[in-house]
């Protein structure tokens, strides 16, 4: 299947601290794709690298292809980008930003980006500016889907809009992406609403991959299992412990494994991406306290 985005040991330092480090991924074509982290994990630094806005430090990156920095006008042609914050311009027309996207982008789909303001209801004389938060929202959408990018790249798109708002964002996502079959690559600190829409998953946590591939063999592969206190570090060896909680008698534990967990003494329940990409935060944080506590 054909790779829509390809990192090996890919990496991106700001004078002595590395934003990414060691990021080594492979996405095939035609997923819909959620980056999750924290703050400052490295999400934005990722996806500028992946749109060509930033050079690695070390390491390679290869999106649809082609080297996204330096790629030249096809390259630039086959991936939108919608950055952070909805950006528009205040003091131009939504006539204007479609005017602009035409003359910006060499394959601009003119009928798509005029039915979709049409739906959406906005006016097209009225100000970006004096849209609302998620109207910005879709009309920067809108600039991205019409630019027809084989890979659209939106970072953290739906921050800052109101439950509902997000969710028809998110929706007019979803049918832009059945319609016109193009890849998506999401960053989201909302991982409810990544669950509704990603069907593949990066966590990024302190700049580095903690866990990235399928959503449907990520929540197949990873279990919590609740039971009597026990040593995580006594489980069978297929059993990678991603995070682990005890009290005097219990212990709780979030494993990997492909291997069938018979131990009866485990109570094994199913986790939600959710738990997922939390267990993944966790882990850091139990590190960080681990290694902050050696230190001392
Ligand atoms: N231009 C820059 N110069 C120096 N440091 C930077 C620059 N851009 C990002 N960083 C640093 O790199 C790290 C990763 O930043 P990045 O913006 O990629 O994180 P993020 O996961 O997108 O965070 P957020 O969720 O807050 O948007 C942070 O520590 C940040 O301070």
């Amino acid at each position: 299947m054909k790779t829509v985005l390809e990192a090996q040991g890919l990496g991106k330092r700001y004078g002595r601290r590395w934003a990414l480090r060691d990021c080594t991924i492979d996405i095939p074509a035609g997923h819909v794709v959620g980056l999750v982290g924290p703050n400052g994990a490295g999400k934005t630094t990722l996806l500028k690298l992946a749109s060509g806005q930033l050079e690695p430090t070390t390491g390679g990156i290869n999106v649809l292809g082609g080297r996204p920095a330096g790629g030249g006008p096809a390259q630039l042609a086959k991936v939108g980008f919608v950055a952070q914050d909805t950006p528009v311009y205040a003091g131009l027309s939504v006539a204007d930003h479609l005017r602009l996207g035409a003359r910006l982008n060499p394959g601009w789909d003119a009928a798509l980006a005029r039915e979709r303001i049409r739906l959406l209801g906005l006016d097209p004389n009225q100000r970006a500016g004096k849209l609302s938060g998620g109207q910005r929202a879709q009309l920067a959408l809108t600039l991205g889907l019409a630019k027809r990018p084989e890979l659209l790249i939106l970072d953290e798109p739906v921050a800052s809009l109101d439950p509902l708002a997000r969710r028809e964002f998110l929706q007019s996502l979803m049918e832009a992406v059945v319609e016109h079959e193009f890849s998506v690559v999401l960053s989201s600190h909302l991982v409810a609403d990544l669950e509704r829409v990603c069907d593949f998953l990066i966590v990024l946590v302190d700049s580095r991959v903690e866990v990235t591939g399928e959503v449907e063999k990520l929540l197949a592969s990873h279990h919590r299992l609740s039971g009597p206190r026990r040593d995580p570090d006594r489980l069978p060896a297929d059993q990678h412990v991603v995070s682990a909680r005890h009290t005097d008698r219990q212990s709780t534990l979030v494993v990997r494994t492909d291997a069938p967990i018979h131990d009866p003494a485990w109570t094994v329940s199913q986790l939600s991406l959710e738990d997922l990409v939390l267990a993944y935060m966790e882990k850091h944080t139990a590190d960080d306290r681990r290694i902050a506590l050696e230190v001392r």
